[in-house]
């Protein structure tokens, strides 16, 4: 479902800005997100995802805005009263406890009943398949078992929302991408509202319903993965995931023209101060006289990239990254080429 068409919202932030001295670490924060939903704060370091998350779960005393869960306000509560349950970074176990012991730990000084406690405990370690090791001691578990143990830990106060930040920062790739899976589909089989931070835009991906794009305290895009990817809301959004040709210039109607570069093929409205976001795969390389060559340049460098190369051609404003097969024969460095889009519709004009 998309966001406000449910009647009661898992998570609605509003207005939410924190301020450390004069300094903004996040600002005029708002988003509603649907319940059952996985969001991911994504943006570079230092740009207010930890301190948004941290305000969700009430670590964090904001200057103003509301924090919403399931149509209740908890913008006032404390921690340990919000219905909210956080696995922190390190997510750092007690190593003299067994896992068992370490997952009923929030739940004994809550004074629950032991066989409540005991049943919940069984609960939360099935649903991250770690019955069998109920009994060992963190030490005795992999990384990959350890991280599991933390979100069990969390599951088991069976809380509304579920805040993750960079759960997995501290696996290598191959354990990181196995969690990751792990995580979702665990998500969406217990249907808890999540909020996920990460800084790395492959793992909003693969996780999201939605992402939310920061910069600089600021939320710059609110979107589907595919939304971001395609449709970059800003020069940040556009450059952060990977749009490396972001080009000045303005638009004719029925063109884009980059001084200096080229005019590409883009119905772009005539503002002046606008710029046309392009990946290095949305160009190809054809013969300087090509008719559908929008711009023409030197190659500077060719890099290896894995299956593709990616060509660095200067033209006499500026430069342009294009991605190629390897096996299509990349240019030697210092030929003449032309660069033609591949796909209109990649093309992204962004304002100023
Ligand atoms: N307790 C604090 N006191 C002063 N400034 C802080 C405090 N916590 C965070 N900040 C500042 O607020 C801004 C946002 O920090 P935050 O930790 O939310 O960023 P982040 O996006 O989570 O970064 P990272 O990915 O590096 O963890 C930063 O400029 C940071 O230096």
């Amino acid at each position: 479902m998309e966001p406000g068409g449910d009647a009661v919202a898992g998570l609605e932030v509003s207005g939410l800005t924190k301020h450390y001295g004069a300094h903004a670490a996040i600002q005029d924060i708002g988003f509603r997100l649907e319940r059952g939903a996985l969001l991911t704060l994504l943006g570079p370091s230092g740009c207010g995802k930890t301190t948004l998350l941290r305000s969700i779960g009430g670590f964090v005393a904001t200057d103003s805005g509301t924090i919403r869960v399931e149509g209740q306000e908890i913008s006032a509560l404390p921690p340990e009263r919000r219905p909210t349950a956080t696995v922190f970074q390190g997510y750092a176990l007690f190593p003299h406890m067994s896992v068992a012991a370490n997952v009923a730990y929030g739940l004994k000084i809550q004074g629950m009943l032991k066989s409540e406690i005991a049943e919940r405990v069984r609960d939360a370690l099935a649903a991250v398949q770690l019955s069998a090791m109920a009994e060992r001691m963190p030490s005795q578990l992999s990384g990959g078992q350890q991280q599991r143990v933390a979100l069990a830990r969390c599951l088991v106060v069976r809380p509304r929302i579920l805040l993750l930040d960079e759960p997995f920062s501290a696996l290598d790739r191959n354990l990181r991408e196995e969690m990751q899976v792990e995580l979702r589909k665990l998500q969406q089989r217990m249907g808890i509202t999540t909020v996920v931070v990460t800084h790395d835009q492959q793992e909003a991906y693969i996780l999201s319903d939605w992402v939310a794009v920061m910069n600089a305290g600021r939320l710059h895009q609110f979107d589907r993965p595919a939304g971001v990817y395609d449709r970059p809301a800003t020069r940040f959004v556009a450059g952060f995931t990977g749009m490396t040709n972001i080009l000045a210039g303005h638009g004719d109607g029925t063109h884009f023209i980059a001084e200096g570069i080229g005019r590409f093929p883009v119905a772009a409205p005539a503002l002046p101060g606008s710029a046309l976001g392009l990946r290095p795969g949305a160009l190809r390389l054809v013969d300087p006289a090509d008719p559908a060559a929008c711009a023409v340049g030197e190659v500077a460098f060719v890099a290896m990239t894995g299956a593709e190369a990616l060509c660095e051609i200067t033209c006499p404003g500026g430069a342009l990254q294009v991605a190629m097969p390897r096996r299509d024969g990349p240019p030697a460095p210092g030929a003449l080429v032309g660069v033609a889009m591949v796909n209109p519709d990649e093309a992204v004009v962004l304002a100023a």
